[in-house]
């Protein structure tokens, strides 16, 4: 663990982000992918660019996975002889599949992260008041968090399309310190990308980051935080005392 000597101590509400933070989805959206290629006639997605692409919505998930399989030799062969195979062409029905596959699996081939729970315990006993802000729609956010048992800790829950921006725009982060009731400076912003630090950081919010999310095939300690955390079971530590 490295933290800076930033004051947490003053901390009065937490926003937590979900995938890569609190439940480690990465084999739902590779099942519900994949299902998805197969109705649209493409070839499987590689599991690490999907662990790469996470993070900024599922609209973006799909745009950014399909421009890359109709790139893909095998398929753009078909592309040539068939002009309409383009991103636009495509994403109408991609998203409704994905959307349907999804919500089938939501849950089913996640895990939530060790220390999620202990921590999230900590805070309620502390009577710390606690949000979710990801950027994954909120239908599938709130089925999630049902389903892992962990819909209870929350009193505010946000989605990727609650608002007119996502993160890594501060827009979320601020409402939500709305909705919470809490200034920004005293809130803090727990994260697995750089994502989470940019919009926490450009809305004056500390951000401390987990380690072992997705980050889009980059290292999360090069992004500056108030501490980079292993285990989210650590950071009720950090609330209590500042760490050098
Ligand atoms: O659905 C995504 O792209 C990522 O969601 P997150 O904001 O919970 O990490
Ligand atoms: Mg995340």
């Amino acid at each position: 663990m490295t933290v800076f000597a930033h004051d947490l101590t003053q901390i009065e509400a937490v926003i937590f982000d979900l995938d890569g933070t609190m439940v480690h989805t990465l084999g739902d959206f590779q099942v519900a992918l994949h299902r998805t290629m197969a109705d649209l006639d493409l070839p499987p997605v590689s599991n690490a660019l999907i662990e790469q692409t996470i993070g900024k919505g599922s609209e973006h998930l799909i745009r950014t996975l399909l421009a890359h399989q109709i790139t893909r030799p095998e398929v753009k062969g078909v592309g040539q002889a068939c002009p309409a195979l383009s991103v636009d062409a495509l994403f109408d029905r991609a998203w409704q599949r994905y959307q349907h596959h999804y919500l089938q699996i939501n849950g089913q081939f996640a895990d939530v992260y060790p220390g999620v729970l202990s921590a999230l315990q900590a805070f309620a006993q502390q009577g710390l008041p606690m949000a979710c802000l990801t950027n994954k729609p909120l239908s599938f956010a709130e089925a999630l968090l049902k389903e892992k048992s962990l819909d209870h800790f929350f009193a505010h829950v946000f989605g990727g399309d609650s608002f007119e921006l996502k993160k890594p725009d501060p827009l979320p982060i601020l409402k939500t310190c709305e909705a919470l009731g809490t200034a920004a400076g005293r809130t803090l912003v727990v994260g697995d990308s750089s994502n989470d630090a940019q919009a926490a950081h450009a809305a004056g919010c500390p951000v401390v980051l987990v380690t072992y999310g997705y980050n889009h095939g980059q290292r999360i300690q090069d992004t500056p935080a108030a501490a980079w955390l292993d285990s989210l079971a650590q950071l009720p530590d950090c609330l209590r005392a500042a760490v050098q």
